[in-house]
């Protein structure tokens, strides 16, 4: 039987990437685009289509920070498919970066550079705002709707006849020390996207404690320092260009610095390779490129305990409640109303 995948914020950067890997590695795969834009994704899916001509790429909606938008995606997934082989949950945003310039010539000139090049530690802030569900929009979009759309889909990822894989793009930003149990959602805090990032290592963890034996397995990756859409936002382009040579330059001292969409892409795609059994449920795998332009995979440790994934877990299953609840109460609410009228 054919081999469903699935990958959200597939229209452009790292996870159009992948999908243009997955189609030339195999052809006879039903590719699932989960895009909240469905002019972006019907080009993405042409330019597929150019070089695959063959291939079955179908297009979902999917606004990963709009809890309504992953419960009807859910449900038309249900209707379309019976089982999901690869679930890729890559969509993601940082909005209104900043990059605190002080903090980055006090870096360059410690011992501690070529970290700060490879986690931006210490470097970047963002401006996070509420969304229309009344959550915050990183934690919504990078980590929430994405673990609702996995709870929506268990049925289809969970089946006890064949293994399942979730795979979370993360990023090396992700940071304990930004993440607070008692603010899930970086209510108060500056730095939402490696809270965000942080938390969706915890959750992977939690995932493969509780799902493992149900035949769902899930993984964690950072892409490297790609430029993409993200990283734009953050430096403009023209930036980016003029300091090309000095990223290469840096690619020498630390292979984070992948550049390409392609190669941002590696270790997504070398796990569509493996077998699930023999990866490490506690690990990030890094996609890297060495100054010669090898592209190769790497497993660190995450920073990341025994405890703390499954109060995350509990905690998000609050929340979800919660959401789910306040939508069915504003949608009687809302036929409520069409009937007075
Ligand atoms: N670039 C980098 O250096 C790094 C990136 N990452 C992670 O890689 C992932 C992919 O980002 P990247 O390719 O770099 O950047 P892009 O901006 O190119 O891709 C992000 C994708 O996510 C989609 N997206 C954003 N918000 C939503 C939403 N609410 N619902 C559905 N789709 C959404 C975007 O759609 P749209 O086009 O409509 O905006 C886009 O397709 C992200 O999770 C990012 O955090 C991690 C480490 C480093
Ligand atoms: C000379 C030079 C390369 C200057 C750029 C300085 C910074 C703008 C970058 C240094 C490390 C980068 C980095 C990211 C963004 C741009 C930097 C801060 C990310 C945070 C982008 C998104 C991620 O998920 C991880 C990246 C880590 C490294």
């Amino acid at each position: 039987m054919e081999r469903v995948v699935i990958v959200t914020g597939a229209n452009s950067g790292i996870g159009l990437a992948l999908c243009e890997r997955l189609l030339t590695e195999d052809v006879q795969l039903r590719l699932c685009l989960a895009c909240r834009n469905m002019q972006r994704a019907e080009a993405a899916r042409a330019a597929l289509l150019t070089s695959h001509a063959d291939a079955h790429v179908d297009l979902l909606h999917l606004d990963v920070g709009s809890m309504k938008s992953v419960l009807d995606a859910a449900q038309e997934v249900k209707t379309r498919y019976r089982k999901v082989d690869f679930l890729y949950l890559n969509a993601g945003i940082m909005p209104n970066p900043q990059v605190n310039i002080g903090a980055f010539f006090k870096g360059l000139l410690s011992r501690n550079a070529i970290r700060m090049f490879s986690t931006a530690e210490g470097l970047l802030t963002q401006q996070d705002r509420l969304n229309a569900d009344g959550l915050q929009e990183v934690f919504a979009t990078n980590l929430f709707g994405h673990f609702l759309l996995i709870r929506e889909l268990e049925p289809l990822l969970c089946q006890s006849s064949h293994t399942s894989r979730v795979v979370w793009t993360s990023s090396s930003n992700a940071s304990h020390s930004a993440f607070s149990m008692e603010d899930i959602q970086h209510r108060n805090g500056t730095e939402p996207y490696s809270s965000s990032k942080y938390a969706s290592d915890m959750l992977s963890v939690a995932l493969n404690r509780q799902k493992n034996s149900q035949g769902l397995f899930s993984s964690v990756i950072c892409p490297g320092l790609v430029m993409t859409n993200l990283t734009y936002g953050i430096v403009p382009s023209f930036f980016w260009t003029l300091i090309m040579p000095i990223m290469y330059l840096i690619r020498v001292f630390t292979n984070t610095f992948t550049i390409s969409p392609y190669n941002g892409a590696e270790a997504l795609f070398w796990l569509f390779l493996q077998k699930p059994e023999s990866l490490d449920p506690r690990a990030k795998y890094h996609s890297l490129t060495s100054a010669l332009g090898r592209n190769y995979v790497q497993p660190q440790q995450m920073d990341v305990d025994n405890e703390t994934p499954e109060v995350l877990f509990a905690k998000l299953l609050e929340l979800e409640n919660f959401v789910k609840k306040k939508l069915k109460s504003e949608h009687l609410d809302g036929d409520a109303h069409q009937r007075k009228n």
